[in-house]
């Protein structure tokens, strides 16, 4: 049987960002896909009683990929829930995905079933970037990943390390305070670019939290080169970050592993070589001070006293992973909350009164932050209508378990639609409005960090929490108890994201004016 050639321009999701496959035109043909096909249907079956999932229609062979071409599976996702149910599966090539889009099914596999579906189901690219799950976010469950998630909590996101961490984010909102101030003096007539300063001292702050110091430069010995702050962020975050919403069409065809992807694979070995070569210059660099006696507390030298059972290899892929997990999900919540208020001043001058209320003529402090439920409210609900991680990196069923009330056969992957959870119209009216007045309702503690699914849950619930809810609100209440914010005129339709990710595709640009 001849099957039509197909154009794949399919997405998964890695960890906060995302994949985009722009895949070959590829022809498909014979029998033995049909039987690839049977036996992965008649596996998930398995001989359980339970139902089989609701199943979205496809076609033959590449089942549902070209329905969801349209860049934004999470609200594809979302939208098949309202007609299948919040929990069903499709197919993306070779592969069964069960889709979950509602808070009760993914409470149920990140919790009840967790232990059926802890492992993680990485791309090809994703496989290359992370060294083969060398990092907390993307190694399975195990004694790995128990043993330095310690170590991550122990010395920068958890509760006493924030403390001592703490000079180091409030240098972060003076300095971007400081910037806006210097921009409304300089070009007072130009809207102010957040994220282009915001990005900037996020990605300061993972350096010092990691390494111990900033950098303006590094000589990289493997490049031969010397780069700018600007090229060490290029090589560190941003290609990555590209390169991890890149997908290999094979990842979709395992079977298919043979055929070769040169151009694919030599894009994503040369970013990891460059930015192994960009951190291990700044490892050596550090060394010379660490070899000096002059220590710091930051994750580096820890890790060196501490970790003593990982590789250098290792160690320098979790010293990335606090400098790539800093520098993104933190903007992209804050930018949006900005963009959120600069639209809507009722609500601006709402947190403005709230904030002058508490603070008087003082600058609001970390402090401050339990006695000021509006931006607090703020804070979540834009974490639910713009959900920083809209899916949640894909799990692997390990072993046959159910779900929801459906049988899952092992060998499936699960998608956690955070975004779909968050826009459930079960559990929120409205959910498309930007609403912070509902979690103002007393059922919600004012402090609680999960009021939405936002972060996850369970055991591999996010580590960084804490230090993204600190560093957002108290940069937003600064933003709006010295500025007054105003969108530029054409900016309010700007509300694309960078392909499947909740990034704003163009950076904000606001009008702000100075508050006496
Ligand atoms: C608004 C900001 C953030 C959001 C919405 C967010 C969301 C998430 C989500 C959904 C997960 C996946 C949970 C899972 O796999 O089930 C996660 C994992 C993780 N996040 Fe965050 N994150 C944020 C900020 C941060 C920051 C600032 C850091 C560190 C500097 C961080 C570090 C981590 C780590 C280490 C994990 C892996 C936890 C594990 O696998 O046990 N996150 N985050």
């Amino acid at each position: 049987m001849a099957l039509t050639d197909a154009i794949l321009d399919f997405q998964a999701m890695p960890f906060g960002t995302a994949i985009a496959v722009g895949g070959p035109a590829i022809a498909l043909g014979g029998l033995s896909l049909w039987f690839i096909r049977g036996y992965v249907n008649d596996h998930r079956r398995g001989s359980s009683n339970l139902p089989p999932l609701p199943e979205i229609p496809g076609l033959p062979v590449i089942g549902n990929l070209l329905q969801l071409k349209e860049k934004k599976p999470h609200k594809t996702f979302t939208k098949w829930a309202e007609t299948y149910g919040p929990i069903y599966s499709i197919r993306t090539g070779a592969s069964t995905v069960v889709v979950l889009n509602s808070n009760d099914v993914v409470k149920e596999a990140m919790v009840t079933r967790f232990s059926a579906i802890s492992t993680r189901k990485l791309s090809k690219a994703l496989k290359i970037l992370t060294s083969d799950k060398s990092m907390v976010a993307t190694s399975d469950y195990g004694e790995f990943h128990k043993t330095v998630k310690r170590h991550i909590l122990t010395n920068i996101l958890g509760p006493n390390a924030q403390k001592r961490h703490r000079s180091n984010r409030d240098t972060l909102v003076e300095n971007t305070l400081q910037h806006i101030h210097a921009h409304v003096k300089n070009c007072p007539l130009q809207a102010v670019n957040l994220r282009h300063i915001f990005e900037s001292e996020l990605f300061g702050l993972a350096l010092k939290q990691s390494l111990g110091k900033d950098v303006e430069s590094i000589y990289v010995e493997e490049l031969r080169t010397t780069l700018s702050r600007e090229e060490i962020f290029k090589v560190l975050v941003n290609d990555p970050m590209e390169g991890a919403i890149d997908v290999d069409w094979r990842d979709f065809f395992p079977y298919l592993h043979w055929i070769p992807n040169k151009g694919f694979e030599m894009k994503i070995q040369q970013m990891d070589f460059r930015r192994e070569a960009v951190m291990n210059a700044l490892i050596q660099e550090q060394r010379k001070r660490t070899d000096s006696g002059e220590e710091l507390k930051c994750y580096l030298d820890y890790l060196l006293s501490e970790a003593k059972t990982l590789s250098g290899k290792q160690i320098a892929m979790l010293l990335w992973e606090v400098i790539i997990e800093t520098s993104d999900t933190t903007l992209v919540t804050t930018e949006w909350a900005m963009y959120e208020l600069a639209k809507d001043p009722k609500r601006q001058d709402r947190l403005y009164q709230e904030i002058k209320k508490v603070c008087g003529l003082d600058k609001i402090k970390e402090e401050n932050l339990p006695k000021l439920p509006y931006l607090t409210a703020i804070f979540h609900e834009t974490l639910r209508k713009h959900s920083p991680v809209p899916i949640i990196p894909m799990r692997y069923v390990h072993e046959n378990t159910q779900l929801g009330g459906y049988h899952v056969a092992a060998g499936s992957e699960i998608a956690i639609n955070i975004y779909g959870c968050n826009m459930d119209k079960k559990l929120w009216e409205n959910p498309e409005e930007w609403n912070p007045e509902r979690f103002l309702n007393e059922k919600y503690d004012a402090m609680d960090l999960h009021k939405t699914m936002a972060f996850g849950g369970g055991k591999r619930v996010c580590a960084g929490a804490l230090q993204a809810s600190l560093l957002s609100c108290t940069t937003i209440g600064r933003l709006v108890q010295e500025f007054e914010w105003r969108l530029k005129d054409g900016e309010e339709d700007n509300v694309d994201t960078v392909a499947l990710t909740a990034r704003k595709l163009h950076p904000m640009q606001a009008m702000v004016k100075p508050r006496n």
